[in-house]
């Protein structure tokens, strides 16, 4: 479903993404974890087609999105990290638009924006400005946006940051939902637990590489993925020095 191969980003000196090839089967629910910095959101716009590759392919569903971006962006749903929505618009009036940008008529924009509102819980904040959404709730309509032309992939940067408990199990329902009817999903999280519990794949990304990749337990190796990433991630640092943190202000 999704081909990524030999993927190159630099920033001024900085190589950000260093040659990193990712195979995601059709079906698949694929999870991405590094630490801070190693390259996963510069992944992941170079696979939606938000950032140029400075080398590499990526294929979705056999389209190259760089050489057929309109085709592959047709089959892709995307949660962007840092994302700018329209936020002078109200929930509902962004899913309408969302809708209509993916050329769906207004009945079913209307059909699907119920079931979607509904599914992630919105319907007392589908007319209020996003502007006055909490964090959480701004990722929830954001979802709900990139899900609204029923995408063939998902590709997901962080959607459970700030989102609590409940919900976050009420979108990981939807998510394993839309992976059992045929849709694929890639999203990246810090979150191990929660890519251990739903994920069938996954990848750790340090400096920019793939370390690790394959199936959960072909990942884990035998560890748990918390344990097996803090290794691959060079370790647990001791908190040395800040002595002075202890002598406090008053
Ligand atoms: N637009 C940019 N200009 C310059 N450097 C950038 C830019 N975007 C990312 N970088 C650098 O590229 C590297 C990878 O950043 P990236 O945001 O992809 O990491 P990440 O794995 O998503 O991290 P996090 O888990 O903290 O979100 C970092 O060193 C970052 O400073």
């Amino acid at each position: 479903m999704l081909a990524i191969d030999g993927l190159v980003k630099q920033f001024g000196g900085n190589t950000a993404v260093d040659h990193i090839s990712l195979d995601v089967r059709a079906g698949s629910f694929f999870g991405i974890v590094g630490p801070n910095g190693a390259g996963k959101t510069t992944t992941l716009s170079m696979v939606t087609g938000l950032l140029r590759p400075d080398a590499g392919t990526v294929r979705i569903n056999d389209i190259d999105a760089w050489a057929d971006p309109r085709a592959a962006k047709r089959a892709t749903g995307v949660l962007p990290d840092r994302l700018r929505l329209f936020d002078r618009l109200t929930g509902g009036q962004l899913l309408s638009y969302s809708g209509s940008l993916r050329g769906l008529d207004s009945r079913t924009v209307r059909e699907r924006s119920a079931d979607l509102i509904a599914a992630f819980g919105l319907d007392d904040a589908i007319d209020r400005l996003v502007a006055d959404y909490s964090a959480g709730m701004t990722k929830k309509i954001a979802l709900a946006c990139a899900m609204i032309h029923a995408p063939r992939l998902l590709v997901l940067d962080e959607p459970f940051e700030s989102v609590d408990p409940v919900s976050a199990a009420n979108l990981t329902d939807i998510l394993e939902r839309y992976v059992a009817g045929g849709g694929t999903v890639v999203l990246s999280s810090h979150g191990m637990d929660l890519i251990e519990r739903v994920c069938d794949s996954a990848a750790i990304i340090v400096g920019g590489r793939v370390l690790a990749s394959g199936t959960l337990d072909e990942v884990r190796a035998g560890e748990t993925l918390e344990d097996r990433f803090v290794e691959l991630a060079g370790g647990r640092q001791a908190a040395e020095g800040m002595e002075w943190l202890h002598s406090f202000s008053d």
